[in-house]
């Protein structure tokens, strides 16, 4: 008989380190033929092009949530990459940042190829830095640590102890008995998150959890967790409210006035990433945004058969197309009059 291939759903909120620790995991000498299935939110995939690995194992799915609009999808993409089993020793599933793990593991338990694939276990990050200010903005937030068969508390480099504790005993409110490792740049042993047989089938359950869940208090801050039904997860992204607007510009940018552009964002947009393309620079330039916190770093040179575009990824809530793209136009101008 055929052996079951191992999954890992790598979950957590925009921004929480599933992208570092997916990295992680690909860059490590452990030997695995690793395939990945990469679902962003955007409708430009910006994950895939820092992952770095061959095009042949890796499945993307952009423009949409791997629980309810990409779904269908996800099952094709599975199901090329199940005839390949042969070849891989390993399957990573990342999920948007918005996604309910719930549904994603659903597919798993209940569809055809659960013969083919078993389930290791749903690893959540959790963003220390951001953990109040997520639960504000997403009741997934809460479905995604609660559906964790490990936790990674990840960026604990940003916060204080008192918060670390703080944040452990909410945590436990919603995944009481889930291992929760404390992380930095998602630095967790391998050994303690694949092929680990966290995720137990004959304990899951979506309808009780929605109904534990339904009992705990709400986090600082937060509206209190809505009872979910059976229905919650073609909704779920309407709940929430969130959206994302892509940009694509050929026109090299000024970093300088760029970055002023992003520093000025209205709050409501809480995670911004992209390639940009940099005026008098031949490297490529990577930026992440989460919360008002900004990372921009030089990758590679681009190649020279390379496109130079800068793709540009907004998520957030209450998105003005419209004012956004007269703002970035208003970089795009400035850097032309330099
Ligand atoms: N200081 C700090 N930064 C971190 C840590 N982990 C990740 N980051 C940074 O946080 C930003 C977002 O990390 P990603 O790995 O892209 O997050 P993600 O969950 O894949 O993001 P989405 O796919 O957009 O949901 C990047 O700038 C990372 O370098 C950490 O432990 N500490």
């Amino acid at each position: 008989m055929k052996a079951q291939l191992p999954v890992t759903i790598l979950t957590g909120f925009l921004g929480s380190g599933k992208t570092t620790l997916l990295k992680r995991i690909l860059q490590e000498e452990h030997g695995l033929r690793i395939g990945v299935i990469l679902n962003e939110f955007g409708e430009i995939s910006i994950d895939g092009e820092l992952v770095n690995m061959p095009e042949a194992g890796l499945m993307q799915l952009s423009n949409g949530c791997l629980c309810c609009t990409v779904r269908d999808d996800f099952e094709q993409a599975a199901r090329e990459l199940l005839k390949r089993t042969e070849e891989l020793d390993y399957l990573l599933v990342e999920t948007s940042g918005v996604a309910d793990p719930r549904q994603v593991t659903e597919l798993f338990v209940q569809r055809a190829f659960h013969e083919d694939l078993r389930l290791d276990g749903v690893v959540t990050l959790v963003d220390g830095s951001e953990y109040w200010h997520n639960f504000q903005h997403s009741q997934t937030a809460a479905h995604q640590i609660s559906s964790a068969d490990i936790l990674l508390l990840n960026k604990v480099d940003l916060i204080t102890d008192a918060e670390r504790d703080q944040i452990l005993l909410d945590v436990r409110r919603y995944n009481p008995d889930a291992p929760c490792l404390l992380t930095t740049h998602a630095q967790v042993p391998l050994a303690r998150i694949l092929d680990v047989h966290a995720f137990q089938p004959e304990l899951w359950d979506p309808h009780l959890e929605a109904e534990e869940n339904s009992h705990h208090l709400h986090p600082q801050g937060s509206a209190p967790l809505t009872q979910t039904d059976e229905h919650h997860h073609s909704h779920h992204l309407e709940e929430d409210g969130i959206q994302s607007v892509s940009f694509q510009l050929e026109q090299p940018l000024d970093l300088a006035e760029f970055r002023d552009w992003l520093q000025d964002l209205p709050d409501t947009i809480f995670r911004a990433k992209g390639v940009l393309s940099v005026i008098d620079e031949p490297q490529r330039v990577i930026f992440h945004q989460v919360g008002h916190r900004q990372t921009l770093f030089l990758e590679r040179e681009w190649d020279p058969d390379e496109l130079r575009l800068s793709k540009i990824v907004l998520i957030g809530k209450e998105l003005q197309r419209e004012r956004l793209a007269a703002s970035l136009n208003q970089v795009c101008e400035a850097t032309a009059a330099r």
